[in-house]
């Protein structure tokens, strides 16, 4: 695909910084490097040059300079890179005076990877998964969004897409020549075994989001307890700073009240809780329902008690995984039965329990993510597509439906798959994809 603009953007961080890396990519890139600073360079090859203003013949800066000729760069386009020093006045400068060349102007956000994709460098998902390495912040973002730009999603949803094309012309082989003796009855139970074989797939990739979203948004945990069993305690204990204000009131906690941790690289969210007790007051009622709310949303709960001073609360609705957790073990005698009722016993004034606590949770994270295959969907976008296509998937596999809508069926299924990578027409997609970038990628 040929662009008749030139794009121009900084694509390094924040100024001033050392070096700063200025990107220009299009039709125009040859033209504008070549005034700027001479013959063009050897493909792919640093040289340090001046950079020298068109107007008065200044030298805007002196740098690095790599040329990519198309399509062998990042965006399949003529591409340079300007590696300048990192000033505002210097990149500032630069910009104007690459701006201030004809047909070419400022990139948009995420412009850069478009037309990587337009120019089939790159596919949906691995430019989603760019987008997510771009913003990861723990290590566990990082690894997953790594191994999603490496393109195993795609892989799987095209052979996929393969089997469910091969099954088609099957069935449509079978429909054309049903009178002639050469395509046997026994091909088409073969095809709609792989089929249903198929759905079981497509049906288990789907329930790996929830393992997809503990890694991208956080593994979510909710403490909760009655009044005084000493959550916001244990909060600031693992937030290691006063996150909640604590009183031996009860009620102090109205509010939710989130911290994040980050626990051997994986997001943790825990979640500070109203107490929970019967007839509460107007306000605390109100906090006490949002608990509930969150509780029943976590994918941990940790269910405090206050061992010196044990209130009966009622949590049948707690359907989820849940740690017990005793409170104010300095408080108590120690009572072996006692500690028995509880998977941890912790004090927050000693600090007994806390890191033993914090393992637990992690263990509890790691393992959920152990359960989920490999290759997981991670945009609501490829869980919404890959619902869509089982539908069609059953419903190919309806026996009371003539062949020809089955075979129409696998045909929408395998064309829902190829919207996930935009193998499949994908225009009004494009937009919410590439407005999740920041300008300069
Ligand atoms: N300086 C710089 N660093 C960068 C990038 C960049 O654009 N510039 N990247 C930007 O995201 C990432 C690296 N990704 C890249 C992906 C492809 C190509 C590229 O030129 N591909 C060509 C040539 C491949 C080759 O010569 O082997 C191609 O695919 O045809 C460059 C960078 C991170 N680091």
């Amino acid at each position: 695909m040929i662009f008749n603009d030139t794009i121009v953007a900084l694509s390094s961080g924040r100024l001033p910084a050392g070096v700063a890396v200025i990107r220009i990519s299009g039709p125009q890139t040859r033209f504008v490097i070549e005034t700027m600073s001479g013959h063009l360079p050897l493909p792919r090859q640093a040289v340090l040059r001046a950079f020298y203003s068109q107007g008065d013949g200044e030298i805007l800066d002196r740098g690095l300079l790599v040329f990519f000729p198309g399509p062998r760069s990042f965006t399949g386009e003529d591409v340079a890179e300007l590696q300048i020093h990192g000033g505002q006045a210097v990149v500032s400068a630069m910009l104007k005076e690459l701006t201030g060349f004809q047909h070419v102007r400022s990139a948009e956000p995420g412009e850069f990877t478009r037309r990587a994709f337009m120019n089939g460098k790159l596919d949906l998902v691995k430019t989603e998964a760019l987008a997510d390495l771009i913003n990861a912040d723990t290590q566990a973002q990082r690894r997953f969004a790594q191994r999603n730009a490496d393109g195993a999603q795609s892989v799987l949803y095209a052979d996929w897409r393969k089997r469910l094309i091969h099954a088609r012309a099957m069935i449509e082989a079978e429909i054309d020549f049903a009178d002639e003796s050469d395509v046997p009855g026994s091909v088409a139970a073969t095809i709609w075994a792989d089929t249903a074989c198929l759905a079981q797939e497509i049906e288990k990739h789907i329930e790996g989001f929830t393992a997809a979203e503990i890694i991208q948004d956080g593994f979510r945990v909710v403490i909760l307890g009655a009044p005084n069993a000493g959550k916001s305690s244990l909060l600031n204990a693992l937030a290691q700073r006063d996150a909640a204000i604590v009183t031996d009131e009860a009620g102090t906690t109205r509010d939710l009240l989130d911290i994040v941790l980050d626990l051997g690289g994986l997001k943790i969210i825990v979640t500070d809780t109203a107490g929970l007790r019967e007839n509460p007051g107007r306000v605390e009622a109100i906090g006490i329902e949002k608990a509930q709310a969150r509780g029943k949303k976590a994918d941990l709960v940790l269910f405090l008690e206050d061992m010196s001073d044990p209130q009966m609360v009622e949590i049948d609705w707690l359907a989820g995984d849940h740690i017990k957790v005793g409170t104010k073990l300095d408080l108590i005698e120690f009572d072996q039965t006692q500690h028995d009722q509880y998977d941890f016993c912790i004090s927050h004034l000693s600090g007994h329990g806390i890191a033993d606590l914090l393992e637990a949770i992690k263990q509890k994270a790691e393992a959920r993510l152990a359960a989920a295959g490999d290759i997981l969907p991670f945009r609501m976008r490829h869980v919404e597509l890959l619902e869509e296509s089982l539908e069609h998937l059953t419903e190919a596999q309806n026996t009371l439906q003539p062949l020809e809508i089955r075979a129409e069926e696998l045909r929408l299924c395998a064309n829902l798959l190829g919207r996930i990578s935009g193998a499949v027409n994908v225009e009004d997609l494009l937009d919410v994809i590439f407005s999740q970038f920041c300008i300069g990628k």
